[in-house]
């Protein structure tokens, strides 16, 4: 009753202060249950501290606000991979192995004709850690999508080899890893003949930049008459048209000009018309170089420099990654023992780990934990720069509709507290709100009007 009574005083008496003052008061100044100060000593104590101030004080400088880049492809947390290249150079291999999947994978061109589909578990030592310390019944990873796509040849995009529908299989997808053939076996047919990793290089991207083309040239003529009938002047409907035309056809010109879109520089109103278009282009690629085992084994191989300095000319700063098709066939089929044995006599260790955290990072996407002890710990997949809520919708639609705030532990703080009850009792549990970016590593716990957010 007493603590209610001092509480509507508080509330009542706060309320006088603030509504007697223009600026928000300073801690110091607001008159609170604890304090000595009445709410007259307190608006005095505040009227001191702001004449003082502005006698003293520059005014803050103005905040910038910065616009948020809007990023290419679809804002999803569920994104895929898509492994492309020319028939025979072992993309059902490679897939078979990282996803521990058994689809055909033989020596001819053209095995694969339907897209497969697998996940991968994405590595991860903090999930490990977070394991070992909560030993929860189900442990579940961050995964990857991958989806095995049939060989592109020559002129695919105008109907070649098993025709433009494989093409739109890669339109399905939000990466790519693009596949290159650097193993010399005279007994893998190589649909052009000889080995030529440059070559095949030209003609995928090639293929891709063209299949582009056609798709932005079906765009511009659907549209072109219209556009022209509206003039100079126009509704607001129109001008946005007209903007998106032209951005369509600046798109074009720089597909035309030999490149690809995800290396043009555009506002976030061209992306945003980009997006709409779905262009092959437009996806992240890893190259991933296919080597036998022996050159995978001594770190050796002809055509790696070329592909280097292919990926320099034409898109520098996308990711080179060599594996062995063979190697890794090898280690999937060996228990852990003699996996174990193989890559020490070998001393080299299997490349997948650094291609599925490649992929992964080449989709935007990273991966918050929930941990409960004995429990579920789990690894949710969100894109990077997502806000508390799109992070949450990862986990439920429900969640994210109706959160309140988060609590998150930092992944280095928890290990160097040893565990959570040793982090609260550091204070180093923060609450943040749903419109905070959640950050690689968190660990959360999402408070809903749901209730606490299952786990
Ligand atoms: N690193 C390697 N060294 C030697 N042979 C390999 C290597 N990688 C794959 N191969 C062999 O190449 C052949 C073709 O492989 P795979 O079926 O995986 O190719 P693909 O790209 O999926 O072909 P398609 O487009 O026809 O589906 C298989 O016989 C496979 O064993
Ligand atoms: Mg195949």
């Amino acid at each position: 009753m007493a603590t209610a009574a001092l509480f509507r005083q508080y509330r009542l008496c706060s309320g006088l202060v603030l509504l007697s003052c223009t600026k928000p008061l300073p801690r110091s100044a607001v008159f609170s249950p604890g304090s000595t100060a009445t709410p007259h000593q307190a608006l005095t104590n505040h009227r001191q501290f702001t004449t003082t101030s502005f006698r003293t004080r520059k005014m803050p400088p103005k905040k910038q606000v910065v616009e948020e880049k809007v990023q290419l492809g679809r804002p999803s947390n569920n994104l895929k991979i898509g492994v492309v290249g020319l028939p025979n150079v072992g993309k059902s291999t490679f897939f078979n192995a990282i996803t521990k999947s058994a689809v055909a994978a033989e020596n001819y061109p053209f095995c694969t004709i339907d897209p497969e589909e697998s996940r991968v578990a994405v590595p991860d030592e903090r999930f490990d850690w977070l394991c070992e310390q909560y030993e929860p019944a189900s442990k579940i990873p961050a995964y990857l999508t991958v989806i095995d796509i049939a060989g592109l040849v020559k002129g695919a995009s105008t109907g070649a080899g098993l025709g433009n529908s494989f093409l739109s299989h890669i339109n399905a997808v939000d990466g790519i890893f693009h596949v290159v053939r650097a193993f010399n076996d005279p007994d893998v047919v190589h649909v052009e003949g000889e080995m030529d990793p440059e070559r095949d290089l030209d003609i995928i991207h090639s293929e891709l930049r063209l299949k582009d083309i056609a798709m932005l040239t079906k765009y511009v003529d659907a549209n072109q008459r219209n556009i022209e009938r509206m003039g100079s002047g126009g509704s607001v409907e129109d001008k946005k048209k007209k903007d998106e035309f032209a951005t369509i056809v600046k798109v074009r010109e720089w597909v035309e000009g030999g490149n690809d879109v995800r290396k043009g520089t555009w506002t976030n109103k061209e992306i945003d018309v980009i997006n709409g278009q779905a262009l092959l282009t437009a996806k992240p690629v890893t190259y991933l170089v296919n080597l036998s085992e022996k050159d995978y084994i001594r770190k050796k191989n002809k055509f790696l420099p070329v592909v280097k300095k292919w990926i320099d000319e034409h898109n520098p700063g996308d990711k080179l990654i060599p594996f062995s098709g063979d190697f890794e066939s090898k280690l999937v089929d060996m228990d852990d023992a003699e996996r174990a044995a193989y890559v020490a006599e070998t001393k080299t260790a299997s490349a997948f780990p650094k291609i599925i955290l490649t992929g992964y990072d080449s989709l935007n996407l990273m991966h918050f934990f929930t941990a409960g002890h004995g429990t579920e710990v789990r690894a949710w997949t969100c894109r990077k720069n997502a806000k508390m809520t799109e992070a949450a919708r990862s986990i439920h639609n429900e969640i994210a509709d109706s959160l309140i705030q988060v609590d998150v532990m930092k992944f280095d703080e928890l290990k160097a507290a040893g565990n959570e009850s040793e982090l609260k009792a550091q204070g180093k549990l923060y609450t943040r709100g749903k419109e905070a970016l959640i950050e690689d590593g968190d660990i959360v716990y999402f408070r809903s009007g749901l209730g606490r957010a299952k786990k």
